[in-house]
């Protein structure tokens, strides 16, 4: 009987150590069956089944966190680094589709696919489906474990997929360049994590949260009702007028268009909790290191945005102290377990019953780039997503504001909410309520603000 060597016990990231904050075992949240992140592409060309499967595998083989998992059940959490072992590629034949219906039908696929459950213990962590709608066209979605992969990587993983396409299909092994694993960011962070940097970022937070509470929303439904849960996604576009207005406002104030829309979105919540002092989390990519931007991994921060409107005359006065929170905040952007450290009771509110967080961010065009091309494959990313679904990808405890800035000032957003605690209603309504308080932010930002 031959001893394997157990594999090494590495330090989760401070990522995979906030999210196991949520931890509520396998029926939801960070370990349950939805907790993924998915992403879905046009592909126009020869796409070779064969070499796909094999690609998927080669990129399994190269990115470590898909074949990793989180030991929660033996003491302090740590990840464990697995051999490779073959994703699972499922083909669905679309061929009855009509090219008019093929956007559509694309995204119904997306949908599917997001809704399905993932076993967080099963390896790999990533799923691929391929639609054909026929011998030159598809649309190829990938799902991957949160824990492992963030929007960010599905990207990355998409462009290794196709680079590794492209070597199959013509025989030959993939050559691409040897890349920094998630367990070398998880040691990084730690080896940073008592440097001056960390110390002073400890220090700005310490003062810039002092006393604060994370602004919470009162629930429809509490917690201990024990509802079964469910995240529900609302998805919408946003009128071009408004979009437009959002860029040049923000051009105007030397801001960016995410400050502009985190300003309506604090006027909007100071309406709903009444109170001017506001503590909102957003997610960063986390990405600042470029020696990890292209590796695969879970390295979005949560990072708290506190911004006291009170005597804020206009909109305009809320972007320019948006933007100081903001630019306070990135330049100091560290794990937020250790944020939480130099703030301890700034999460007391969810920990009531009937109170949740509702965080808010955008993703800009960068990454919905449109088309690109990999070997003799031109693809190009759906992400004008306006197709809303009872139950997706899982929001671990709150509700989740997205917006899409696309590259021609087109703009999409998405409302992610746990049914168990809100009803549907109450959503669509707080959804109309800021878009209507948008509108009137960027098209007259001079106008008095309402109290
Ligand atoms: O991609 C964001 C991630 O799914 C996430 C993780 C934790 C959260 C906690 C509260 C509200 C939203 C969250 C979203």
């Amino acid at each position: 009987m031959t001893t394997v060597a157990p594999a090494e016990q590495i330090p989760l990231s401070f990522h995979q150590e906030f999210l196991c904050a949520f931890d509520t075992g396998t029926t939801e949240g960070p370990f349950g069956p939805r907790y993924h992140v998915v992403g879905a592409w046009r592909l126009r060309g020869e796409l070779d089944l064969g070499a796909l499967e094999a690609a998927l595998r080669d990129v399994v083989d190269r990115h470590e966190a898909l074949r990793t998992v989180i030991v929660r059940d033996r003491g302090r959490p740590y990840q464990s680094v697995l051999a490779p072992c073959p994703p699972e590629l499922s083909v669905r034949d679309l061929r009855g589709c009509a090219p008019e219906e093929r956007e559509r039908r694309a995204e119904e696929l997306l949908n599917e696919v997001e809704s399905e459950t993932n076993d967080a213990g099963e390896l790999p962590l990533i799923r691929a489906v391929v639609g054909r709608f026929d011998d030159t066209d598809a649309v190829l979605v990938l799902n991957a474990h949160h824990t492992a992969a963030d929007a960010w990587s599905i990207d990355v993983i998409l462009r290794d997929l196709l680079a590794c396409h492209a070597a199959r299909a013509r025989g030959a092994a993939p050559d691409l360049p040897p890349v920094p694993q998630y367990r070398d960011h998880a040691r990084h962070e730690r080896e940073n994590a008592a440097g001056p940097a960390a110390a002073a970022a400890r220090a700005y937070w310490r003062e810039r949260l002092r006393d604060a509470s994370i602004t919470a929303l009162r629930t429809d439904r509490p917690r201990s009702a024990g509802a079964p849960k469910a995240t529900s996604w609302h998805r919408f576009a946003v009128d071009a007028e408004v979009a437009s207005a959002t860029v040049s406002l923000a051009g105007e104030l030397k801001s960016s268009p995410f400050m502009v829309l985190f300003a309506a979105y604090q006027v909007f919540l100071r309406g709903l909790t009444g109170t001017d002092d506001l503590v909102v989390p957003t997610f960063t990519p986390g990405r600042g290191n470029a020696r990890f931007h292209e590796t695969v991994g879970s390295f979005i921060n949560f990072l708290p945005l506190r911004t006291d409107l009170s005597g804020c005359e206009t909109v305009r006065d809320v972007v320019r102290r948006t933007r100081q929170t903001c630019l306070g905040a990135y330049s100091h952007d560290i794990p937020f377990v250790q944020i939480l450290e130099e703030a301890p009771a700034l999460m007391a509110p969810v920990a009531s019953d009937d109170l949740q967080v509702s965080a808010f961010q955008a993703i800009s065009s960068p990454y919905l780039a449109a088309d690109e091309r990999a070997g003799g494959l031109r693809y190009s990313k759906l992400w004008r997503r306006t197709l809303s679904q009872e139950v997706g990808s899982d929001v671990p405890d709150g509700i989740l504001w997205t917006l899409h800035i696309g590259p021609s000032n087109d703009m999409v957003g998405s409302l992610g909410f746990n049914g168990n605690r809100f009803d549907a209603d109450t959503m669509s309504g707080m959804l109309a309520d800021f878009l209507r308080l948008l509108r009137r932010a960027v098209t007259a930002p001079d106008t008095a603000l309402r109290r």
